[in-house]
């Protein structure tokens, strides 16, 4: 009976379109999937390949080489714990399992843990790159289980994308190091969803531009210094015409954005962690604001929109470019300051230059500016900010006037800006040697004796505020 060197559990959008890279590669391998028609498809789109699909879990796991390589691509949450359990007893000493689906960090510590207690090896990957990555080279963030990622990596770095010949693929670090980064990656392709949304409403609603003048813009904007992945799509929908009514299809879209979890759950670990990350969690909660639309449309007739005009629009239009490449900077900041405190925290012995550069291709957030972070974290590993390499200040510099004049002119405008205030916000409190905390640390002392610190004494002290003096 043939033996294949893989084999994929889930064959939806990602675990089929992974598996047929990998075949194009010329592995060896097999897919199962409880949904027949994923089966179908696999081997309609794999007829021209060494594919095969297997409706029985036993059969397909018998048909795999020893030590037997697992990937479950199937929904993250309770599904990946009954896939493991079924898998379990089928399994033999040293087969592996490797999870690379969206999963909570903290499931993988738990699987890792639980799995470390059996002779099956696990560990749980990060993958990003949607349908087209998955097929043609995504960037993978795998962490834990060091023995079995090394009998992946040979597989994981030919079907990996590639920038500059170098894979898109490195051990992240141990326990669930791979989903946390991924996590955040998803966090930080929250932000830049969120700004480029922003830049939207205000092209159209300030400047009063039409779609084809969006999607130029940003299309100008992704020819510079912006380059994205996200800036590329972004232009691309502006031009996209609906096949029933042949309008754009943008103008037929609800304004209630959805979520998965991911970055809801980057804000939960750094609230956790006392990191903040203030334009991820304004993305977050502003497509749980965009679902409020019954009190959106009541509140729209009870409050005017401002009357306001933008008295240079070629010069503003300049100065949202800048805005806008000012909070994507700080969208990666806040989401690699977040991943340089929970390498502390959890041990995660991440390598920020390594996850900049695996990050440059393949991903969702893939984008010419990691070059100049990848650059950043290289030069100096043990950055504790982005802000404070000096190639990132002297970009960020050449922006402020751009950013400044934008949140107060949408502001004015009434326009919700709720990412780029928030990173603007972010960086002007960051840049203040003196907050006014010092009145917080008060008033917490005034009604709670919660204490505080002197500035011109070490200690711990408590006043006596409702004494006369
Ligand atoms: N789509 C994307 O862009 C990305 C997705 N991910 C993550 O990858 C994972 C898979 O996502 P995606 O491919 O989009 O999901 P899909 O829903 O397209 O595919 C999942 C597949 O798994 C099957 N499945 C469910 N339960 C089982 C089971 N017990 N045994 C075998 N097969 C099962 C499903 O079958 P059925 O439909 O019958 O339930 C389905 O065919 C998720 O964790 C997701 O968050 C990560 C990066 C990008
Ligand atoms: O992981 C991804 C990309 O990297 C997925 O596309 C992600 O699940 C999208 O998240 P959401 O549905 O919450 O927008």
């Amino acid at each position: 009976m043939k033996k294949y060197t893989l084999g994929m559990i889930g064959l939806g959008t990602m675990g089929r379109n992974l598996l047929l890279n990998m075949a194009d590669h010329g592995f060896d391998v097999t897919g199962y999937d409880k949904d027949p028609k994923m089966l179908a498809k696999l081997e309609e789109d794999g007829k021209e390949k060494n594919l095969k699909g297997h409706a029985s879990l036993e059969e397909f796991v018998q048909s795999l080489e020893l030590p037997r390589r697992i990937v479950l691509l199937v929904p993250a949450g309770p599904i990946v714990d009954s896939v493991i359990a079924e898998l379990q007893p089928l399994l033999e000493a040293g087969d592996m399992i490797i999870d690379s689906g969206n999963s909570h960090f903290t499931d993988t510590s738990r699987r890792a843990e639980d799995l470390s207690k059996t002779n099956i090896h696990f560990f749980g990957m990060g993958i990003s790159g949607g349908e087209e990555g998955a097929r043609f080279g995504p960037s993978m963030m795998p962490g834990g289980d060091k023995e079995a990622y090394s009998a992946m990596k040979e597989i994981l770095e030919a079907v990996s994308a590639k920038v500059n010949g170098e894979p898109c693929v490195t051990y992240i670090g141990p326990g669930a190091a791979g989903h946390f980064v991924k996590m955040v990656h998803n966090g930080i392709e929250y932000a830049m969803m969120q700004l480029l949304a922003e830049g939207y409403d205000i092209m159209k609603n300030s400047l009063g531009y039409n779609n084809e003048q969006i999607e130029e813009t940003f299309k100008s904007w992704n020819a510079g210094r912006m380059k994205s992945f996200l800036m590329e799509v972004t232009a691309d929908v502006f031009k996209f015409k609906d096949e029933k009514t042949g309008k754009l299809l943008i103008d037929l879209i609800k304004d209630e954005a959805k979520s998965k979890g991911t970055g809801k759950w980057t804000s939960q670990v750094s609230m956790d962690l006392y990191l903040p990350i203030p334009t991820i969690n304004e993305a977050v909660s502003t497509r749980d604001l965009s679902k409020l639309k019954k009190l959106r449309v009541a509140l729209a007739k009870a409050f005017e929109k401002p009357e306001a005009k933008i008295e240079n629009p070629e010069q503003f239009i300049v100065d949202l470019e800048n805005a806008m490449y000012f909070a994507m900077i700080v969208s990666y900041a806040q989401g690699l300051h977040l991943l340089t405190q929970a390498s502390e925290s959890y041990k995660y012995e991440l390598k920020l230059d390594e996850i900049a550069k695996i990050w440059r291709g393949g991903c969702i957030i893939r984008a010419e500016l990691l070059q100049d972070i990848y650059a950043a974290y290289q030069a100096k590993p043990e950055l504790e900010h982005l802000f404070e390499d000096k190639n990132i200040q002297q970009k960020i510099a050449g922006t402020l006037s751009g950013i400044r004049n934008v949140c107060s002119t949408a502001i004015n405008h009434g326009i919700g800006i709720p990412a780029f205030a928030s990173a603007l916000t972010y960086f002007d409190s960051l840049r203040t040697a003196n907050l006014p905390s010092n009145l917080t640390q008060a008033q917490r002392d005034f009604f709670g004796a919660h204490t505080f610190e002197r500035t011109d004494e070490e200690g711990i002290f408590h006043a006596n505020w409702n004494a006369e003096n």
